[in-house]
């Protein structure tokens, strides 16, 4: 089974891009969304969060939920509080995205999509196929604040804090240009998922994967003496 990174600049349609490939049927796992998860009332990161930095970053009112926005104002400026955060949560998220890499290898047919903001500023581009979805800056900028409500001075600056996207199209694997309708990007999904379909790569790496975990299974039944 084959992952392919999917990424781009701030509002340039990630999501709505993940959410096609969805309907089509293609596993998505959404690094966003496994970070929220894990940090649900009762989990263990939940649970160590709470003792580390206290009840008045939860809200007791509504389930006890993480206030992620007070959270991130403390982190904003506080190196040792981002860094207490990053080695609670971190370990957590890993875990549950290896679970679902692992579920997804055994079940998923030939590929999932790995939806991450920050695929190319991380460097996981290095490790696997990538797509860089990107429409131009005023298209980019027009979207953003109509959805987030934002002035053109706080859209720029969400855009200008971020990987610079010829950057990211240089180094993807695939560029998905987003500059046209809603059903024209559903076109360009499409003839991308054909192209991955076509590729025997999945199928190479489960072999290749297959011959490895046998090949370990062998040596070790020997080394116990089974065989
Ligand atoms: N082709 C399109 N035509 C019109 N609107 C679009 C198109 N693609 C995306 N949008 C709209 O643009 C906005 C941004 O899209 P989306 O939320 O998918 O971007 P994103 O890259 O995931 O954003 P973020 O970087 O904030 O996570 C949304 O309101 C979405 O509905």
């Amino acid at each position: 089974m084959l992952i392919i990174g999917l990424s781009g600049g701030v509002a340039t349609g990630k999501s709505t891009v993940s959410g096609l490939f969805k309907e089509h049927g293609i596993p998505v796992i959404d690094a966003d969304l496994v970070a929220r998860q894990v940090v649900q009332p009762g989990l263990p990161a939940y649970n160590k969060l709470r003792q580390e930095f206290g009840g008045e970053y939860f809200d007791d009112e509504n389930g006890g939920v993480l206030r992620r926005d007070r959270l991130g104002k403390l982190i904003f400026n506080n190196p040792a509080a981002r860094k207490k955060l990053n080695s609670i949560t971190h370990p957590a998220i890993r875990w549950e995205m290896l679970k679902l890499f692992i579920y997804h290898f055994f079940t998923s047919s030939s590929y999932i999509v790995f939806d991450t903001p920050l695929l190319f500023e991380v460097g996981y581009d290095k490790w696997m196929p990538s797509i860089a979805v990107w429409c131009d800056r005023d298209k980019e900028l027009s979207r953003m604040m109509k959805r987030d409500n934002l002035s053109e001075e706080d859209a720029l600056s969400r855009i200008s804090a971020q990987m610079d996207i010829e950057e990211k199209k240089k180094r993807a694997t695939y560029v998905l240009d987003n500059n046209g309708n809603l059903e024209q990007l559903n076109d360009k999904v499409m003839e991308l998922m054909a192209q991955l379909d076509s590729s025997r790569m999945p199928q190479v790496i489960r072999m290749v994967f297959t011959f490895f975990v046998g090949l370990f299974g062998y040596f070790f039944l020997r080394k116990v003496r089974l065989l």
